[in-house]
């Protein structure tokens, strides 16, 4: 097999929904899942390059294991579940520290999922009492209730992200760009945010192989003080 070209690895809590978007992107279904032990990849070919996109445990006991998936990585996705305010909390105080170990042009995008769940005022919801359309939901699926986590949440915690990396907002892609609301269970921009991704990822990957492996230190033409033509205070 083929090395991979490029890396994306998915860190979040345990239950956002990691494992459902990745299996909703690459086999087209919303499976029934168990919680994920350690981790597990699935290779995408995207024009001429291969990549590795890394399904983590977003359980307690695994977490020592998430810079370890997260070494080299070309992109990381943040997942939150957009119905746990939490959730997103612990990217910042759980999970960001993890991706010390990415690659330094590191690529973030910050995914709020399960939006399925959430209850929209749309005018033709509303019900003769002014209220939505209550737990029920609409159509007699799964019940919905209020918006717990506000997109400019998640633009936020990019920001911050950009700052504890030390980026220039000018030199990354925009918090508009990276930050988005999917549902594994209807599809609902899974494939925007995993293609969106690939697109980005491309130039970083041709960029790195441009570059060569990492500079090392060349012994041989290192010259002692003795060696060096004296300059000043011979
Ligand atoms: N309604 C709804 N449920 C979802 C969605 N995505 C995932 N779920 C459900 O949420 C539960 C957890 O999903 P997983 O994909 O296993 O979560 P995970 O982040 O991989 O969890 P860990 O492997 O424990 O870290 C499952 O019951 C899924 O069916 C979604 O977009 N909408
Ligand atoms: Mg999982």
């Amino acid at each position: 097999m083929r090395k991979p070209d490029g890396k994306i690895v998915l860190l979040g809590d345990m239950n956002v929904g990691k494992t459902s978007l990745l299996q909703r992107y690459m086999e087209r279904r919303f499976p029934d899942t168990v919680s994920t032990v350690g981790g597990a990849f699935y290779l995408k070919q995207w024009r001429s390059y291969n990549i590795s996109i890394w399904d983590t445990a977003g359980r307690e006991q695994f977490h020592g294991l998430g810079s370890m998936y997260c070494r080299g990585a070309t992109a990381v996705i943040l997942i939150y579940d957009v119905n746990h305010p939490q959730s997103l909390l612990e990217l910042e105080d759980r999970f960001l520290g993890l991706t010390d170990t990415a690659s330094t042009d590191c690529l973030f995008a910050i995914v709020g999922n399960k939006v399925d769940l959430v209850e929209e005022p749309a005018a033709e919801d509303q019900r003769k009492d002014g209220r939505g359309p209550g737990v029920a939901g609409r159509g007699g699926g799964a019940p919905k209730a209020p918006r717990q986590v506000q997109p400019e949440d998640a633009a936020a915690l990019y920001r911050k992200i950009l700052k504890y990396k030390m980026l220039d907002e000018k030199d990354v892609p925009a918090a508009e760009q990276m930050c988005f609301e999917t549902s594994a269970k209807t599809g609902h921009n899974v494939d925007l945010l995993f293609e969106t991704l690939f697109d980005l990822v491309v130039p970083v990957i041709s960029r790195q192989r441009a570059q060569g492996p990492p500079q090392t230190v060349d012994i041989t033409s290192y010259k002692t003080p003795g060696q060096t033509p004296s300059g000043c205070c011979a």
